[in-house]
């Protein structure tokens, strides 16, 4: 199944996707007023995060900006308010599933459920549809296309919405997250930002069109946003189960044993990155990112089972970061938390929303004084 979303030509993907506009911040998104004080999160990264990903997952086009009453923006929202310790019960006692199934005990709302379904039953394109037309995206094509590539079965309607709203559920607020983040520690690490801003003029001289390659290319954008994943990885911890019984420096985990790996504390090991707490993002440039090891920095978790989204999320991270700094700085105001006070449930996040000032650039000339 991974195989047939990660196809090997995903940057022709990656590129229609940004002539066609999913991947884009809409001019609403980007209309702040020079100066004005605003709540990044909720004012355009989370609206930005969920367009593209019911856009680029659903093929659903929508504006959460001007119309988030729109029924899917509501029930996808919904999804992510589950229960933790609901969830935390769930991964730790997978054996309990059944029963809480049959007890109608479920981790998303019934009604959102209900309605993705119906959506998905009288709206999804026929086999034929989906092979020839090109409006629906890539990811739906090839879950629709599965009879065709693999499954001689194919994969029934449950089974394909299961792996869509899993998509959306793992990329969304993970993705919204990691731009909310990224603003704050550029708005705490003006130099940083201002070098960023510099290679952004560079590459994309008067704020011209933002293309796949270039931007994959930018050096120093890709050692800001590994940073950035560094001090804060959206999933705090990975699990896995033990396939068979094994030794490792003297202790014996037994075979099927939940293992968890502390992403966020390995992230901030002092014997691992001197100066944990530092924002640096020269630690990933191309002198230095060798010295890094690879089980040390786990953002997208690792192996077969790592993160099937990586790829589409740091293209859409990228993009909207470019666009955004093409015309704002982000600065630090009277109500910026400092130091964050995180979210002691689920993914890392900060517990109340951050506050920033956008300070809408004047010239190009701005980050070369
Ligand atoms: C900054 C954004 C994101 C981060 C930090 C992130 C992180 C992760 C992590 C840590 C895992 C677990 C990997 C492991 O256990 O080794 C994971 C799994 C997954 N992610 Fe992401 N993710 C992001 C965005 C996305 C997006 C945009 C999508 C979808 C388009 C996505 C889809 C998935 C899926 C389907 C899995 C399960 C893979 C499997 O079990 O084989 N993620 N992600």
């Amino acid at each position: 199944m991974k195989n047939i979303i990660l196809e090997k030509k995903t940057h022709v993907h990656f590129e229609k996707l940004l002539s066609s506009n999913r991947l884009c911040l809409n001019k609403k998104q980007l209309a702040f007023s020079p100066l004005a004080i605003s709540c990044v999160y909720s004012s355009i990264f989370g609206p930005y995060s969920m367009d593209v990903m019911t856009s680029c997952v659903f093929s659903v086009d929508l504006d959460s900006i001007n119309d988030p009453s729109n029924p899917f923006i509501t029930h996808a929202t919904k999804l992510f308010r589950f229960s933790v310790p609901l969830f935390l019960f769930q991964g730790c006692f997978p054996v309990f599933i059944p029963l809480l199934n049959l007890l109608g005990v479920s981790l998303f709302p019934k009604s959102s459920t209900t309605f993705f379904r119906k959506y998905f039953s009288t709206g999804k394109p026929s086999e034929d549809q989906a092979l020839s037309c090109q409006i629906f995206t890539p990811m739906l094509r090839g879950f629709l296309m599965v009879p065709f590539i693999s499954i001689p079965t194919g994969l029934n309607d449950h089974e394909i919405l299961s792996q869509l709203t899993m998509l959306l559920f793992a990329g969304y607020e993970t993705s919204a997250t990691t731009l909310v983040f990224l603003a704050y520690t550029l708005a705490r690490n003006p130099e940083v930002m201002k070098q960023l801003q510099q290679e952004i003029d560079l590459t994309f001289p008067n704020k011209g069109l933002v293309q796949y390659d270039s931007l994959m290319q930018m050096e120093y954008l890709s050692s800001v946003v590994d940073e950035c994943l560094r001090l804060y990885p959206p999933a705090a911890r990975i699990e896995r189960m033990t396939k068979e019984t094994v030794r490792i420096k003297g202790i014996t985990i037994p075979k099927n044993m939940i293992v968890q790996v502390p992403v966020y504390a390995l992230h901030r090991d002092p014997d691992l990155w001197p100066d944990p707490e530092e924002f640096k993002p020269d630690r990933f440039s191309k002198e230095n990112k060798h010295n890094i090891n690879p089980y040390a920095y786990l953002p997208f978790g690792m192996g077969p089972r790592n993160c099937l989204g990586k790829r589409f999320a740091l293209v859409m991270i990228k993009l909207a970061l470019v666009k955004v700094l093409q015309t704002y700085s982000f600065l630090v105001c009277e109500e910026t938390e400092i130091p964050l006070k995180m979210h002691p449930e689920g993914l890392v996040g900060p517990l109340k929303p951050i506050k920033l000032k956008l300070k809408k650039r004047t010239v190009v000339s701005d980050v070369e004084n």
